[in-house]
């Protein structure tokens, strides 16, 4: 279903004018502060949860309108708890005792997204019959036109369009945001790589106009920069649990069948018996060489690879090559506080989806011909 009909080019497309409003709001904005420094984390966060929430919601919601905490702060809060280690799951036997209080907090946060689920689930109901029949759909209305449809081989019922939309919620806000940040934290590091991204877009795109999603294509460089920045921080460095279906060997280990499996894809991005220098942040490294982010390559896997790997690639890698492409087409970037490209602190705060641990504040200038 994610693959033919949420993430089909079709509908990745449709979604353009949104993905441009959205990104022309954050530029303007950036645009109007241009004296202080910009909190690129918190903006770039905030620019994807609208994205994420226009096109499976088909409207942004305020953070009220969820819970207390705000929708972010829930979602982080159970992201954090799921990424936990749980005794529990490795002495089966203290399972039921629930030491950590994990279980709990993860049930009384549950409550909390499926009241916002039902809610959003019976707008959409509600107004399903006055709504224009030529309008984009989004994916609510979507999985909710599948629901109890003889015509389609998804059958589907309403717990599964929550678990679905919840699915697509959790994963596709903060690993695009992680990725773009992690990307523009490189970029400030390395002035050369800078500028040569930004001789790119002169190239391409030209000073006298914004980044169209139609010039991303054209941009060779910035996808080498992507690559290299995924190499290094791939946003999920553990990707997702997996689990063996029978029994394997593998470099002579045995893997039993229905093991649990993690795939260090961090360690594998660094593995100097993959990569020359791979501590080094150098993009050139992708020059003339075929290796792709798709999984075919397993020293480069920040998506994944086979039939789990991550249905919303393409609109994931759309969105991150669009964001940096404008913000370093349209805007010069300084680090604040007298502080050195070299000085820049890379900490990360470990979690499911791993972003930096301190928030990335720069000083923008604007940089295009056109007011
Ligand atoms: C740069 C952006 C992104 C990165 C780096 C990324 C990375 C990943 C990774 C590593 C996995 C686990 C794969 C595995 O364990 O083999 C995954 C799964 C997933 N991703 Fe993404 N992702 C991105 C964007 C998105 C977006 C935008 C969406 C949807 C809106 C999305 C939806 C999903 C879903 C639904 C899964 C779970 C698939 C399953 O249940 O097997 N991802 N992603």
């Amino acid at each position: 279903m994610s693959t033919l009909v949420l993430f089909s080019n079709y509908k990745i497309t449709s979604f353009k004018s949104m993905r441009k409003e959205e990104l022309d709001l954050l530029i303007g904005f950036v645009r109007d502060n241009q004296t202080a420094a910009v909190d690129l984390s918190a903006k770039v966060g905030s620019l994807n949860a609208d994205m994420t929430c226009r096109m499976v919601f088909g409207k942004k919601y305020m953070d009220e309108e969820f819970d207390e905490r705000g929708f972010k702060g829930v979602i982080q809060e159970g992201m954090g708890y799921t990424a936990t280690p749980n005794l529990g799951d490795y002495i089966p036997q203290l399972a039921s005792l629930d030491l950590q209080g994990l279980t709990r907090k993860l049930k009384a946060i549950s409550k909390v997204y499926d009241r916002f689920l039902v809610k959003v689930i019976g707008e959409h109901v509600q107004s399903s019959s006055s709504r224009d029949e030529n309008r984009n759909k989004d994916f609510v209305d979507l999985l909710l036109s599948f629901m109890g449809s003889e015509e389609t081989e998804f059958q589907i019922d309403i717990e599964h369009v929550k678990a679905i939309i919840l699915d697509m919620i959790i994963a596709g806000i903060d690993t695009s945001a992680a990725a773009i940040e992690w990307t523009l934290s490189e970029l400030m590091k390395h002035p050369r790589v800078s500028r040569k991204v930004q001789k790119e877009l002169e190239n391409v795109v030209g000073k006298d106009r914004m980044v169209e999603e139609s010039d991303l294509d054209n941009l060779e460089y910035l996808d080498m920069v992507i690559k290299e920045s995924l190499r290094l921080h791939p946003v999920a460095p553990l990707l997702l649990p997996h689990e063996s279906m029978e029994d394997c060997i593998v470099n002579g280990f045995h893997i039993p069948k229905k093991s649990r499996i993690f795939i260090n894809a961090w360690a594998i991005g660094r593995d100097p018996n993959a990569w020359n220098d791979p501590d080094k942040f150098f993009p050139e490294r992708f020059v003339d060489s075929d290796i792709d982010l798709r999984g075919r390559d397993f020293q480069l896997i920040p998506f994944g690879s086979g039939r789990r790997s991550c249905p919303g690639m393409e609109l994931g890698l759309t969105v991150v090559r669009l964001v940096l492409a404008q913000l370093m087409h349209c805007f010069d970037w300084e680090l604040p506080d007298g502080t050195l490209p070299n000085e820049l602190e890379m900490t990360e705060h470990f979690g499911i989806v791993t972003c930096r641990a301190k928030h990335l504040l720069a000083i923008p200038t604007y940089r295009l011909n056109k007011s």
